[in-house]
């Protein structure tokens, strides 16, 4: 049997039918031209009868794809298939996919059919498709809920007035790997001119199967998987492609199995499609979410620093991401902060200084969300270098409004021992509070990068600043929190200034 896999992307006609998902021409172009590069065997462009926008869509997508099959979808009749051949038939190698229901309920209550007569309108409408393009593609829509002797004599019917493919969806995710595997090996089984078709697999997610139930359907003999970029797709969504591929992929050992897919592209088509739709990757999407290859927990961040294939079975790399992410966090262990402050150019700390900011960081991890370098490099600086502060914020106040312009601050400060009060200007509260700060220390530092974030949820949540200050050479970066964003826009810009004055006083720091 055939080892390749042939992967048919369907991101942009059944993703496309995720509520919020739509993109426009210049959209789906883009998508498409990545697609290619991605190396798809077939792009699934759209539904030409839909709508005018999709029958154009399909018709520059053809047009401007020349390595890959084109696909567009088609119901079951003449009018929907030529006006799918007629956006389709400029592509290098097209291909007509129609479909029609097969299950009871299907043809029953929504077709209004007879099983006879669905097999009468499968091989007209499959003969028809045929007399206009070489490859057509004859999907059973609901075949998991089908009768499979009944699924059987549609793909055979199908196979007979030409069709190459034959896809047996599970359209309503309704099925179970075991039973699905069984229900495809029985159709290329029974059906008496398999041999003359590729057998495709179309899952989708309702029970959060689409994945298993797609690769049990290939150990079954499916050569074809239909999915989409990030699993987008109608209601819970279709198949993800960058599941299968990298399944098939780590698991060569039990598939045996090929696809002609370019891995380190996985990453940067999910990212391009994500930021289409304008709707963030899930951290924990498997391959391609934030936390797929970062490493949080202290067992694994040691295994990981020995040899990465304790906890990781591929490579970030191999998908097309940077690297794995080390998350200095509350369950790391002393490895992974040692290895952190060693990329952090931290490697002058004795044991029982180590051991204190071991201890800190664990403080720190209990309170906050996230643990950055710049917080891990204060933590050393105020518990082992404990080089005093010249300056320390006493008190902020500002005046803003929405009708007077600009704003003022008044601060005061102690400088060295000494108190000093200042009132002063600026465009905002925060240019105010800056601008009298540097006036005070008589200083006058570059603003090269000012942030908020907010450390918890909620309006009370606390303002975390932290800005970055450039004089005389030397670039510091300033952080601090509290709930009032003033105050901590403030006391970031100090301790940025403070950072300053050790730098140059001190070369350590
Ligand atoms: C499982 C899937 O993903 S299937 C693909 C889903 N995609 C879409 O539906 C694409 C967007 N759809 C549309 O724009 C519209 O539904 C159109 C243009 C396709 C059809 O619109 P309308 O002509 O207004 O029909 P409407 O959508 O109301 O009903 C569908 C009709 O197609 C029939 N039909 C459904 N599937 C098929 C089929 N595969 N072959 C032939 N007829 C079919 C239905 O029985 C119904 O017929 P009826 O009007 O005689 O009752
Ligand atoms: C049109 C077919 C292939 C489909 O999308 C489905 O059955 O889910
Ligand atoms: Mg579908």
């Amino acid at each position: 049997m055939n080892n390749r896999v042939y992967i048919f992307d369907t991101t942009l006609r059944d993703g496309e039918q995720s509520p919020g998902a739509t993109m426009n021409l210049q959209e789906k172009l883009r998508l498409a031209e990545q697609l290619e590069k991605l190396g798809v065997d077939c792009i699934e462009a759209g539904f030409p009868a839909s709508s005018q926008g999709d029958f154009e869509a399909v018709k520059a997508i053809a047009e401007k794809v020349k390595n890959c099959q084109v696909a567009g979808l088609a119901r079951c009749m003449e009018k929907d298939i030529e006006r799918t051949w007629e956006a389709i038939k400029n592509a290098n190698y097209p291909r007509i996919h129609t479909f029609l229901a097969t299950s009871p309920i299907h043809m029953q209550y929504k077709l209004r059919k007879e099983p006879e007569e669905v097999l009468a309108m499968i091989e007209k409408g499959v003969k028809f498709a045929r007399s206009l393009c070489p490859v057509v593609e004859f999907s059973a829509e609901d075949a998991s809920r089908s009768d499979k002797d009944f699924l059987v004599k549609a793909a055979a019917t199908a196979i007979n007035a030409g069709a190459t493919v034959i896809n047996l969806p599970d359209t309503v995710g309704y099925a179970i790997p075991s039973d699905y595997a069984e229900l495809i090996g029985y159709v290329i089984k029974n059906c008496p001119v398999s041999d003359k078709a590729v057998f495709s697999v179309h899952c989708h997610d309702d029970l959060g199967l689409s994945v298993s139930n797609t690769l049990a359907a290939i150990g079954a003999g499916a050569r074809q998987a239909e999915v989409t970029l990030c699993g987008i797709g109608e209601r819970a969504g279709n198949t993800s492609l960058e599941e299968v591929v990298m399944a098939l992929n780590v698991r060569r050992d039990l598939f045996h199995l090929e696809t002609g897919i370019v891995k380190e592209q996985l990453f940067p088509s999910c990212r391009l499609l994500s930021m289409i739709i304008g709707k963030p990757i899930p951290a924990n999407k498997a391959i391609i979410g934030g936390n797929a290859f970062a490493h949080e927990s202290g067992i694994h961040q040691d295994g990981m620093l020995k040899n990465r294939e304790t906890y990781e079975i591929m490579t970030p790399q191999s998908i097309g991401r940077i690297s794995s992410d080390i998350v200095i966090g509350k369950h790391s262990g002393r490895n992974a902060v040692r290895s952190k402050l060693e990329s952090l150019n931290i490697t002058d700390l004795t044991e029982e200084q180590f051991e204190q900011i071991f201890n800190a960081i664990k403080a720190l991890a209990d309170k906050k969300k996230t643990i950055h370098d710049e917080d891990i490099e204060s933590l050393v600086v105020g518990e082992v270098y404990r080089m005093p502060d010249s300056f320390k914020l006493l008190s902020v106040s500002v005046h803003s409004s929405t009708d007077i312009l600009p704003a003022t601050a008044a601060i005061s400060l102690e400088v060295k021992g000494e108190i000093k009060c200042r009132a002063g200007l600026g465009v905002g509260p925060i240019d105010a509070v800056f601008n009298v700060i540097a006036d005070i220390l008589e200083r006058s530092p570059e603003v090269e990068r000012y942030a908020v974030n907010a450390v918890t949820g909620g309006t009370d949540a606390q303002g975390e600043v932290t800005v970055t200050l450039a004089e005389n050479g030397i670039t510091v970066t300033g952080r601090a929190s509290h709930h009032d964003i003033i105050t901590s826009s403030a006391k970031a810009y100090v301790d940025a200034m403070n950072r300053i004055v050790r730098k140059e006083k001190d070369e350590n720091y």
